[in-house]
């Protein structure tokens, strides 16, 4: 497309936002203006390329701008509509898609892409895909070394091994001895860590220990994608960023009985020398004062007896869960045919499908409530409910 600005063919919806036919790439492509930029989405000029593309052209300077793009991007498709939800993101119906793979979300100016913009200082959109329901919310565990986080969350793991998914961390300390690299840890270089870092990779990082531990944004989203609720053990300073990040998560602090008792356990675990164990202990110490602090932590477990403390650590994810995103109705043969058209009202998206170009009044109408959208990227864009209506089956 070089410099020119992007040409813009047909106004088949309202608010700013139009279907084009990029002939350079191919590919359809639609254009929304917000503002002094033109966000092109689709028909990339690069074949081996099989996911959306988006490009974002400056009016101001005449310039494109190639933006950072966090987040899973949605396969290319035959097609999509695009329609501006307030200023600060696109919504994306991919034609001849899945329900689950329809509806995906260009965040464009959201809190999270603002703060992305300022740490990357580039121009960032971010990918959120929507998802039906209330999700459960992933849970953040935090407390000081030698806790017993890793051994709660183990059982977690062990007994519910379809429900929740563990959040595997990047670090650039040295794996235990039987640690394995993917499973417990991303073992990684700090050069390297360091780089995915300035690259917008992560949701959290924070030096713990004399070394660097982070959840990369991937990390989230490959336990989400399988559908399971995840769970980070982190650090309290990590805790402090993803309360601050958009990620709506629940945050449980695991306190022990006593420092002594955490002392004993630190040390019977024996996988630190002692110059660790001291430094571990140190930090313990600001670590218990901070979990304390009112506002970052919805909740305090006390572990002395292991059994009681997972059966109440059991008890709090019981009483926060939502429900099941599989008892939310679905639409029945839900797919967005070639001729279609997207409007806005009330909060509402309004999807008409025709049989073809001629019929008008053949088809179906299905509804996307915007009212009841939550969350976004880093992670999935949830309470997408969709209604249909005349022919189509009401959920
Ligand atoms: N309630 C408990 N009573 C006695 N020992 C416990 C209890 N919970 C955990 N432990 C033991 O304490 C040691 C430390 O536990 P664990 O490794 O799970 O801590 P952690 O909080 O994950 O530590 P880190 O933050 O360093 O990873 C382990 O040897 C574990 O078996
Ligand atoms: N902020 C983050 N803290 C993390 C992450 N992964 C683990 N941790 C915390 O580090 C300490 C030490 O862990 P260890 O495995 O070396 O014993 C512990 O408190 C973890 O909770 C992360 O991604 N971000």
């Amino acid at each position: 497309m070089g410099e020119e600005a992007p040409e813009i063919l047909l106004d088949n919806l309202e608010r700013n936002s139009v279907l084009t036919y990029d002939s350079d790439s191919q590919g359809y492509s639609s254009s929304v203006v917000i503002g002094d930029k033109i966000y092109v989405v689709g028909g990339s000029d690069d074949a081996t390329d099989l996911s959306i593309s988006v490009k974002v052209f400056d009016k101001l300077n005449g310039k494109w701008l190639n933006p950072t793009v966090l987040g899973t991007k949605p396969t290319a498709s035959k097609g999509h509509s695009a329609v501006l939800l307030k200023t600060d993101r696109i919504l994306i119906l991919k034609r001849d898609s899945s329900l689950d793979d329809c509806f995906w979300f260009l965040e464009v100016d959201t809190p999270f892409v603002k703060k992305q913009k300022e740490l990357l200082g580039t121009e960032v959109v971010a990918w959120s895909t929507g998802v039906t329901g209330d999700a459960p919310k992933p849970i953040v565990i935090s407390g000081p070394s030698g806790v017993g986080k890793g051994t709660l969350i183990a059982k977690l793991m062990k007994d519910y091994p379809t429900t929740f998914g563990f959040s595997v961390s990047h670090t650039t300390r040295a794996p235990r001895v039987k640690e394995v690299n993917g499973v417990h840890y991303h073992f990684t270089e700090r050069s390297v860590m360091e780089k995915d870092v300035r690259e917008g990779k992560f949701l959290e990082t924070a030096s713990v220990h004399g070394n660097l531990y982070g959840t990369s944004i991937e990390a989230v989203e490959t336990v989400t994608s399988a559908g399971k609720r995840c769970i980070l053990d982190i650090d309290v300073q990590g805790a402090r960023s993803v309360r601050a990040s958009s990620l709506e998560a629940i945050f449980v602090f695991v306190c022990p009985p006593s420092f002594e008792e955490l002392e004993k356990r630190l040390r019977s675990r024996g996988t630190e020398t002692e110059e660790q164990v001291q430094k571990r202990l140190r930090n313990a110490k600001a670590e218990l004062d901070q979990g304390r602090c009112p506002g970052l932590f919805d909740h305090i477990l006390v572990n002395d007896d292991l059994e009681k403390c997972y059966e109440n650590l059991k008890k709090l994810l019981a009483l926060d869960e939502r429900p099941d995103a599989s008892c939310e109705p679905t639409v029945e043969n839900f797919k967005i045919s070639v001729y279609h058209s997207v409007s806005i009202k009330d909060q509402k998206v309004l999807i008409r499908c025709k049989n073809n170009g001629l019929e008008a009044e053949t088809g179906s109408m299905f509804v996307l409530d915007l009212s009841s959208l939550k969350g976004g990227a880093p992670g999935r864009t949830r309470g997408r409910y969709l209604s249909a209506s005349d022919s189509s089956k009401k959920q």
